[in-house]
């Protein structure tokens, strides 16, 4: 089930302009996160190796060339991305949003990853024919990342998940990602509370704009004086 991306001179932007410049990542089995701050770059990635917006340089997934620009093809791959902003139907029920995530799969296939979706996540269980629009904002991000399972990903990106959410639900989403790691889907997370980041990945890169600045072990990056210093608001002595 895990996925193997393997990023090489990856450029990507916005009507000409490139916001990210030539990089090369790896990222394995496990929970990845990439840090940094506002317009480095990170959203800008994750759409890039999604094949939502164009880009040079190669992408491989589990030594497979992903083509540019063309998403179906990579959500087939095992590719799934939850942007920023949930972008759920607020007028359709949780099971209905859940449906849509099955789309590639069969009606066979999608009972069974509903059924799993509900067992994972028995806050959604209980919700079931609820209106999306009307949960709560860390409800409906739960709502978000159980629709991308729903394709059964091997790669699952997650765009800031903890985007305005109290701190409680913070820690939720986090052990979700973590879990859903634990269970073999690799997870590429980009997220801005930093701390509690570093605390549930295994690896960890720093992106400014628009390049890595550094890269390795979550635990060593939390004690590496870039990250201690410009996020973790620890004093520079
Ligand atoms: N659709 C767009 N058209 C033009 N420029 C864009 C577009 N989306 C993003 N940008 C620009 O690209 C740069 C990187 O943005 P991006 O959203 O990737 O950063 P980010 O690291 O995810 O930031 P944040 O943490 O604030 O979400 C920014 O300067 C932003 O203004």
């Amino acid at each position: 089930m895990t996925a193997h991306l393997k990023i090489q001179g990856l450029g990507a932007g916005y009507g000409g302009f490139n916001v990210i410049r030539s990089i090369d990542l790896e990222v394995g089995p496990g929970l990845t996160v990439i840090l940094g701050p506002n317009g480095a770059g990170k959203t800008t990635l994750l759409k890039a190796l999604a094949g939502l917006i164009p880009r040079t340089g190669t992408v491989l997934l589990d030594d497979a060339l992903l083509p540019v620009r063309q998403s179906g093809v990579a959500v087939r791959r095992g590719m799934a991305l939850v942007a920023e902003g949930r972008q759920l139907f607020p007028q359709m029920t949780v099971t209905e949003n859940l449906e849509l995530g099955g789309w590639l799969s069969t009606k066979a296939q999608r009972a069974e990853r509903l059924r799993r979706a509900f067992a994972d996540f028995p806050r959604l269980a209980e919700r079931a024919q609820q209106l999306a629009g009307t949960m709560s904002g860390g409800e409906q991000q739960m709502v978000a990342v159980a629709r991308a399972m729903m394709s059964a990903p091997r790669l699952l990106m997650l765009d800031e998940p903890s985007l305005g959410l109290a701190p409680r639900m913070v820690d939720e989403l986090l052990a979700i990602a973590r879990r859903i790691a634990d269970a073999g889907t690799t997870v590429l997370l980009v997220e801005q509370n930093v701390k509690k980041a570093l605390a549930v990945a295994d690896r960890a890169h720093v992106l400014e704009r628009g390049a890595l600045v550094d890269s390795g072990p979550a635990a060593e990056i939390a004690q590496s004086d870039i990250v201690r210093h410009a996020y973790l608001g620890v004093a520079t002595t």
